[in-house]
């Protein structure tokens, strides 16, 4: 049996970045890896995701031209099959990018088969062609992935996509339900729609994208019911027809040619036979993970990436394959994990108007001690200017350390603004130090500072001075 340091499973972007640092530190260690290689986010995920957005955005942008001036937009036609190709395209090369370091592997190192334990430090891969190897490891990462959820009765249904189908088709579908209306459901949902298909969202939830603020909420439904009729508070039920498929939800069904499924998506850790290496799961069907070492608590086993069933974003998942490699090595070193804090946390819709959050959500505060600052965008000058200037700013600061704890968001450029007040965020500036920093005219970030100056006013007695003392 082949024995190495580390055995790493998943060469996706936690395990990737997890890989790296082993590297630095040891020659003797595998990775594993099931399947197609290319990440998800490069493949199925973030990249084709955003090329599509990118070309929807870009034909929206056409309907704001007449008015500056500029004639035959009118002309204009969406192509479907090259919209996807384009898409094809993209993805490809991001896919090459992202392959190329696990090419250069040796092959002895580079092991394409399925990982489930024999025991704690046993693990078994069956490759493609039905063959098995045993490798033993001292430290085991496990960096798996997700997969997205589709309800068995739905998975023989013809016509029901997931994101990990979505991508491969040839041209772009007519008429779609979305059901989910979380980021992916949303995100796909309206750039398919400003290209052109007829779409229904459908959301068994009260709201979209994981917003929690009621203001919030209104806006981003009133700004993205622009672009698709939206159901919420309905769980669909589908069944096939000779032409499609039948989506049937409250009192109401309609007929689609398919049905993007955008459910959440479920940690691969169940595939891997956690029992056999002694661990104990949870009431969430979960082992019990240390988010500030990525260990399996008392283990040589550590988890990254989406397989946490945590922060399922990209940032996030290279953060935890890099504070599992940190403590994979002490441990090979004798030493004991260290402790590691998670950045301030974002989350962001590349929807447009964004939505987003940063730090604590609306849901989470004790209104006793916070205070509110907003700003809608109406009146301020360079989103007039680009003819986006709808969108709601809620900025939630503690009353008594006078610094930001979060907020949520629909805004133009919210990707923007959200970094900036995440990074102040994890900076612990305070409301009126924050008034100071440069805001540059005519920008979107004047609107930040109108729902800041908002904030101000609750928090202090007297007016900020917005300028640095001497
Ligand atoms: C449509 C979509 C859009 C997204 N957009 C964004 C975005 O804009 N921004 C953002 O931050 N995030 C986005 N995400 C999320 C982001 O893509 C993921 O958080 C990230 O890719 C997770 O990386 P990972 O390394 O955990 O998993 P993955 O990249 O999925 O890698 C896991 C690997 O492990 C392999 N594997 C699984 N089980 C086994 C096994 N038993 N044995 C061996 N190998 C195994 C898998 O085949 C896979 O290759 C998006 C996701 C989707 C689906
Ligand atoms: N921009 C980004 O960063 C980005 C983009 C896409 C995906 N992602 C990541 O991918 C993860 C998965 O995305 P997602 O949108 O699939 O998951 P999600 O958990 O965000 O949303 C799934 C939605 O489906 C709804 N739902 C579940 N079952 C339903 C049913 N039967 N009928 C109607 N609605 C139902 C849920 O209430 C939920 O709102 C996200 O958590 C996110 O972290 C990130």
């Amino acid at each position: 049996m082949r024995q190495v340091d580390v055995a790493i499973v998943g060469a996706g972007s936690a395990g990737y970045t997890a890989l790296g640092l082993i590297k630095q530190h040891t020659d003797s260690f595998v990775l594993i890896n099931e399947g197609w290689y290319g990440t998800t986010c490069a493949k199925v995920g973030c990249m084709p995701s955003k090329v599509l957005i990118q070309i929807a955005d870009d034909f929206d942008r056409l309907k704001k031209l007449p008015v500056e001036g500029i004639e035959g937009v009118d002309q204009a036609r969406v192509n479907g099959e090259a919209v996807m190709k384009r898409v094809q395209t993209m993805r490809d090369g991001f896919v090459e990018k992202t392959i190329t370091p696990w090419q250069k592997l040796p092959a002895d190192k580079n092991l394409n088969g399925r990982a489930a334990f024999i025991d704690t430090n046993t693990l078994e891969i069956t490759y493609a062609d039905g063959r098995t190897e045993q490798v033993q490891a001292k430290q085991i990462i496990l960096a798996p992935g997700s997969r997205p959820v589709l309800p068995p009765l739905w998975q023989d249904i013809e016509g029901v996509v997931t994101s990990d189908t979505f991508f491969e088709q040839a041209s772009l579908p007519k008429k779609v339900a979305v059901i989910g209306l979380g980021v992916i459901g949303l995100e796909l949902g309206q750039a398919i729609a400003r290209l052109g298909v007829e779409v229904v969202g459908i959301e068994m939830a009260d709201t979209l994208a994981g917003i929690s603020d009621p203001e919030v909420r209104s806006k981003a439904l009133e700004l993205i019911g622009h672009d698709f009729p939206l159901y919420l508070g309905q769980a669909a039920q589908l069944e096939s027809t000779e032409n499609g498929v039948k989506v049937n939800f409250g009192e109401q069904s309609i007929e689609v040619d398919q049905v993007l499924a955008a459910l959440g998506r479920r940690p691969n850790l169940d595939t891997l036979k956690l029992a056999n290496a002694g661990i104990v799961l949870n009431e969430r069907g979960m082992p019990d993970i240390d988010l500030s070492t990525m260990r399996i608590k008392s283990s040589n086993i550590y988890v990254a990436g989406d397989a946490t069933g945590q922060k399922a974003i990209l940032h996030e998942a290279a953060d935890e394959g890099r504070i599992a490699a940190y403590n994979v090595i002490q441990a090979l070193q004798q030493g004991e994990p260290k402790h590691y804090q998670a950045r301030t946390e974002l989350g962001m819709a590349f929807t447009h108007p964004n939505i987003g959050f940063f730090g604590k959500r609306f849901v989470e505060l004790d209104p006793n001690h916070i205070a509110i600052g907003s700003y809608n965008f109406n009146m301020l000058g360079r989103p007039r200017v680009m003819q986006e200037f709808e969108g709601l700013i809620r900025l939630y600061a503690d009353k008594t350390s006078k610094c930001l704890v979060g907020g949520e968001m629909i805004a133009p450029r919210g990707e923007h603004l959200l970094h900036q007040l995440a990074w102040v965020h994890q900076l612990k500036v305070e409301v009126a130090e924050i008034l100071r920093l440069p805001f540059y005219h005519p920008n979107i970030e004047e609107g930040l500072r109108v729902a800041l100056r908002d904030l101000a006013k609750q928090l202090y007695n007297e007016p900020v001075e917005e300028v640095v003392k001497a």
